[in-house]
């Protein structure tokens, strides 16, 4: 349990004491204790921990797909905890999701997958949307790549793709699930890289479940590592060694190798 709360206004999210397990009574499993943390708006959090630690639940409650047992789980400052339907479909507009396979649609192009939330959610003219999207292209560094399909892509460029869409519709935070799964390290780096800067360059609050380590952990301004149901919350990755709890030592030892050192 961690009780490092930031101020209401500069937090994008906040969990107050949220407790969250599954199964009956006599097989309960409870994922998270008590678990108590804010994220900054404005910066890029990960999120980690071994398998089954409960880093998907996370993102899910702060969804508002699962509900906590006990708890609370703000979004700016209201809790989505005690929200009905209707609310709770509005307060997800305020978010943009990318999960692990980018999910593109193979029989639309890069432009058209882009354009889809667009077509969708706004009355934009067929003009302002080209205008949005070229400027997202130039940012996610896709210029040139508009007309192509999706299996004309680089693993990469798919995660590109897959970000320029969940930034239509000018999310306040985006939440990213294992975003780099199937790249290789130096092209895990790269992603990283440039998801970071097109964050600090449009502002949004970034939450990131990742098991890249150290790639992400350098780049991050918040890091929460699970383990059991419990977390720790870091923001420099250098103090997780130097953590006084022996399973996140031994956690830095195997998985930050000579950064642990
Ligand atoms: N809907 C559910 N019903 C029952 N158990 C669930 C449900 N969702 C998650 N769990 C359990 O909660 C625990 C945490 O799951 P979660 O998917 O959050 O893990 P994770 O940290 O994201 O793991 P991984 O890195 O392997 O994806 C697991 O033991 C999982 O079986």
């Amino acid at each position: 349990m961690s009780t490092a709360i930031a101020p209401a206004n500069e937090t994008a999210i906040q969990f107050v004491d949220v407790c969250k397990s599954f199964g009956e009574r006599s097989r309960r499993h409870l994922v998270l204790d008590r678990v108590s943390f804010s994220v900054p708006k404005g910066k890029t959090t990960v999120i980690a921990g071994g398998s089954g630690q409960g880093k998907s639940v996370i993102l899910k409650l702060i969804l508002g797909l699962l509900r906590p047992d006990s708890g609370q789980v703000l979004i700016g400052e209201k809790d989505i905890t005690t929200m009905g339907y209707k609310a709770l479909q509005e307060q997800r507009m305020r978010f943009g999701v990318l999960f692990q396979g980018a999910a593109l649609f193979d029989s639309l192009t890069v432009f058209e997958n882009i354009a889809l939330p667009l077509r969708e959610r706004t009355r934009l003219s067929d003009q302002e949307i080209r205008s949005r999207i070229a400027a997202t292209l130039e940012q996610l560094e896709l210029t040139g790549h508009e007309e192509k399909f999706p299996a004309q892509l680089s693993g990469g460029m798919k995660k590109r793709v897959g970000l320029a869409r969940a930034l239509q519709l000018e999310p306040e935070i985006v939440l990213f699930d294992e975003p780099t799964t199937g790249l290789d390290p130096v092209m895990t780096r790269e992603i990283y890289e440039l998801f970071v800067r097109t964050q600090q360059r449009l502002g949004y609050t970034a939450v990131i479940v990742s098991h890249d380590i150290p790639q992400i952990f350098t780049l991050a301004d918040q890091i929460i590592l699970l383990n059991k149901g419990e977390l720790d919350i870091f923001s420099d990755p250098a103090q997780i060694p130097l953590s006084t709890k022996p399973k996140i030592r031994e956690f830095a030892r195997s998985v930050m190798g000579q950064q642990a050192a």
